[in-house]
């Protein structure tokens, strides 16, 4: 079936993904696109939004986006920057505001019986985020709301179906923002809501089954819940066809392997554990620095994988758990190079020499959306609510060189924290905690000895994608017991500290 899509424009904003999520959230599907790449299908699309951006439509650095297909010719929402643009290059006026003006307005002013604000009351909570003001309105502009400070804060264009606001119905924080975002899309633009879970598996499937047909599809498993998911879909899709392949880097949780291979007996996948600790270790011998560690963890993985693809006769894809996030955040809105803070090291990025075509069932959903793909499908809840672990593991929390005896003290550390966390009740209130082996040694006194061990660092955060973090304030009761239990059970380790430091501009991983 061909569900309805929306288009959405990417200035550079940092709520442009929220517009997707908030648009998938009123179950129809839409896709993000820089704003100098529209797609081709244009016609594909039935409505057009308009993100915000970092830049100013009065600047040098102005965005020009090609409109001729869109303008007038469809449904279109143009946000913050967008509604700034649409009126300073069509008979309108922008200006620097007097005050910058962030976070919360109210509309005191919405023009009576427009379809846009069906629902909608005056008073309405809004959220702001501009420097930059709509001082007069463009050609056949008409306003439709205002704030107390923003006299232009909705203007629609007569004999169009064209509406612009200066506020972000994307975020929270504008109370009615999905209500105006379904107005727009389902009331004025006409749009199906019939973008399920239900319907993106059904579809998933048979798109799989056409594209795979009768080959063999190799999948990386981690244990994690993008890959599978990933992998109950392809099993739906390919049953006996499907080869999954669990790697031990040496580099998991304690007790991870074995757990996680258990775990996946009862799915009914067809998995194989490869134990390749040896191999990781080996690699990683006397390396200190973080991105060479990254890059020797990744290769191993590669190597990992062409030998085990070998084994098998006739395999021709690979499949991949990767998810929107993964996919937009590598193309930047502006075109430029965006600095590299950290390679992430997937099984992506196969080199040539594999010759392998990629499948990638989760390409277009977030995370959120995964989960829920993963509960239509019956996957265990407490699989789906695991916190995320990166492929280089343990690798990249042990800072310095990496050794077998310095794994197992991190592991030990880890386990004590993440189960203290599943009894206290806080591992759901978290959405991602870990321990860091700091290359440290401090003195301490232990039964009238001197010791001199090392220190560990414990991190919660709390985030939504991981893209921004902040710590979690974990009560100091637990934080009391759990220092203690570490202290007492692990030997090596006589000091515990904890990371108070948000995401930017610390990350969330130490290395
Ligand atoms: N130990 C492993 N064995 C095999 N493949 C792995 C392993 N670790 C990571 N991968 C591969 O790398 C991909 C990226 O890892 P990533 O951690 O981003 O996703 P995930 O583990 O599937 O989900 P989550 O983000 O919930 O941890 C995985 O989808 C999987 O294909
Ligand atoms: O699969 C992965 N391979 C990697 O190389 C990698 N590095 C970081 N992460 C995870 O990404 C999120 C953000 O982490 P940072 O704030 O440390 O960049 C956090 O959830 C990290 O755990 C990784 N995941
Ligand atoms: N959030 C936005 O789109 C801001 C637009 C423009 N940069 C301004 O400051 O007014
Ligand atoms: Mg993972």
């Amino acid at each position: 079936m061909q569900h309805d899509k929306v288009l959405i424009l990417d200035f550079g904003s940092q709520y442009t993904q929220l517009i997707a999520r908030r648009v998938r959230e009123l179950n129809i599907y839409s896709e993000i696109h820089p704003f100098n790449k529209i797609p081709t299908d244009i016609e594909s699309y039935k409505a057009v939004i308009l993100s915000g951006s970092p830049n100013s439509v009065r600047g040098e650095a102005a965005l020009h986006p090609e409109l001729e297909y869109i303008r007038a010719k469809k449904p279109l929402l143009a946000v913050c920057y967008g509604a700034q643009y649409l009126a300073h290059f069509s008979g309108g006026e922008v200006a620097p505001s007097s005050t910058r003006e962030y976070g919360r307005a109210n509309l005191s002013y919405i023009k009576p019986d427009e379809t846009f604000f069906k629902n909608i009351s005056e008073g309405s909570q809004v959220w702001m985020s501009h420097s930059d003001t709509i001082k007069s309105l463009p050609t056949n502009g008409v306003l439709i709301a205002s704030t107390n400070d923003v006299a232009n804060a909705a203007y629609k264009i007569e004999g169009e179906e064209t509406y612009a606001i200066q506020f972000h119905p994307e975020v929270y924080h504008s109370t009615d923002g999905k209500q105006l975002l379904q107005n727009f899309l389902v009331s004025i633009a006409g749009l199906n809501q019939d973008w399920t879970p239900d319907s993106f598996v059904e579809e998933t499937v048979e798109a799989i089954q056409a594209k795979v047909g009768n080959d063999k599809v190799v999948l990386g498993l981690s244990g994690g819940v993008d890959s599978t998911v990933a992998a109950v879909l392809l099993n739906k899709a390919i049953g006996k066809n499907l080869y999954c392949i669990f790697v031990n880097n040496g580099l998991l949780r304690k007790n991870e392997f074995e757990s996680v291979l258990k775990q996946y007996e009862g799915m009914g996948l067809n998995v194989k554990g490869v134990d390749a600790s040896k191999r990781f270790l080996d690699a990683l011998a006397g390396i200190e620095d973080p991105e060479k560690k990254r890059k020797a963890i990744g290769n191993s993985f590669i190597e990992v994988f062409d030998d085990e693809a070998h084994k098998l006769t006739d395999v021709k894809w690979l499949a991949q758990g990767t998810i929107y996030p993964d996919v937009i955040e590598s193309v930047s809105a502006t075109g430029g190079p965006s600095a590299t803070i950290k390679s992430h090291h997937n099984v992506g990025g196969l080199p040539d020499f594999m010759k392998l075509k990629i499948v990638e069932p989760l390409r277009a959903i977030f995370k959120d959306e995964v989960r829920r793909v993963g509960a239509t499908l019956g996957i265990d809840p407490e699989l789906l609510g695991r916190h995320p672990f990166p492929g280089p593991g343990l690798g990249i929390r042990i800072l310095g060189d990496i050794t077998a005896e310095k794994v197992r003290i991190l592991q030990e550390v880890d386990a004590i924290f993440i189960n203290g966390l599943k009894e206290w009740g806080l591992y759901d209130k978290v959405w991602q905690a870990g321990a860091m082996l700091l290359p440290v040694n401090s003195v301490g006194v232990m039964g009238d000895e001197r010791t001199y061990e090392k220190c560990v660092a414990l991190r919660a955060v709390e985030s939504t994608d991981g893209m921004t973090a902040d710590w979690v304030n974990l009560p100091y009761a637990f934080l009391q017991k759990t220092s203690n239990d570490i202290i007492n059970k692990v030997k090596g380790v006589n000091r515990v500290v904890y990371d108070i430091s948000s995401k930017p501009p610390a990350t969330i991983e130490w290395e």
